[in-house]
């Protein structure tokens, strides 16, 4: 199979982005490990497939392909990606887009300077809708890993993260605990593990160790779940100011029952065939 694709990024969570419109697109996990690897193929935190949709009344449908093969609900840098990369082929010249994903219908606002604004839904708080084992819904939850006890935030932004609360990113133990809470059993869809430093009530850093990829340079939906972690506990204002190691990302909620939005840049990096 001849594929073509765009390398793009959002603040450094970086991607392949395949048009499954105008070409024969046959993927397999295997095939998209195959991709995604960064010293035998071309390298990617996520391959995105754009693909026409199954709703008439939705512009396109996108599926999400974790580095590891895995497809996934969400993916918030890569929607802002998305939109550019269906613009700048043509294939729509909308500037507000709707996409279906396997999470539900995002909306997508193209603004200029390839900054990109996505309506990410509501956040899912119900634990066992996350997934994520609890007998009740609360603002943390006590979990242990390795005989440690941590207070983690639960929230599903289509896709599952656990948020923890740090005084220096910098020096927050991602390599060892991102992995030890991706794969904890009270999460059984595995999880996206957040480490969130407040510097104010409009100002926050953020790492993050994603499900089925490791740490990013950024993570959309991981910013947006942090921060409505941060304002579940009373600790943010309605708008924050995320910094991620790649970059920051604007997120707005002003509380439940209310859609999270994101807005950041863009960028496409070359465009590339590859045959597998
Ligand atoms: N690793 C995530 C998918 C990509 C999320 C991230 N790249 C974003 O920008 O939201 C998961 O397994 O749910």
């Amino acid at each position: 199979m001849r594929l073509k694709f765009t390398k793009m990024h959002g603040l450094g969570n970086d991607f392949v982005m395949v048009d499954g419109i105008t070409q024969r697109v046959k993927l397999s996990p295997e095939k998209v490990r195959q991709i995604a690897d960064r010293h035998t193929g071309i390298g990617c935190d996520q391959l995105l497939l754009v693909e026409a949709p199954r709703n008439p009344d939705v512009d396109f449908r996108y599926r999400i392909y974790n580095a590891d093969g895995s497809e996934v609900e969400n993916c918030g840098n890569g929607a802002r990606c998305f939109a550019r990369f269906v613009r700048d082929r043509r294939l729509t010249s909308k500037d507000q887009i709707l996409v279906e994903t396997a999470a539900g219908i995002l909306q997508l606002k193209v603004q200029e300077k390839e900054q990109v604004s996505v309506d990410m839904g509501e956040p899912v708080l119900q634990p066992g809708e996350i997934p994520f084992q609890a007998d009740i819904q609360a603002e943390t939850y006590p979990l242990e890993v390795d005989g440690e006890v941590y207070n983690v935030g639960a929230v599903s932004m289509g896709n599952p993260h656990a948020v923890l609360l740090v005084d220096d990113v910098l020096k927050a133990p991602v390599e060892s605990l991102g992995p030890a809470i991706e794969c904890h059993p009270r999460f059984p869809a595995r999880v996206n593990v957040g480490f969130l430093q407040i510097e104010a009530r409009d100002r926050a850093r953020l790492r993050v160790f994603e499900r089925g990829v490791g740490e990013t340079r950024a993570c959309g939906t991981g910013a947006c779940a942090a921060m409505v972690s941060a304002r579940l506990r009373g600790l943010v204002d309605e708008e924050v100011q995320i910094t991620l190691p790649g970059g920051t990302l604007t997120i707005h909620w002003p509380g439940p029952g209310e859609p999270v939005t994101m807005t950041g840049p863009t960028a496409a990096v070359y465009h590339g065939q590859i045959v597998l």
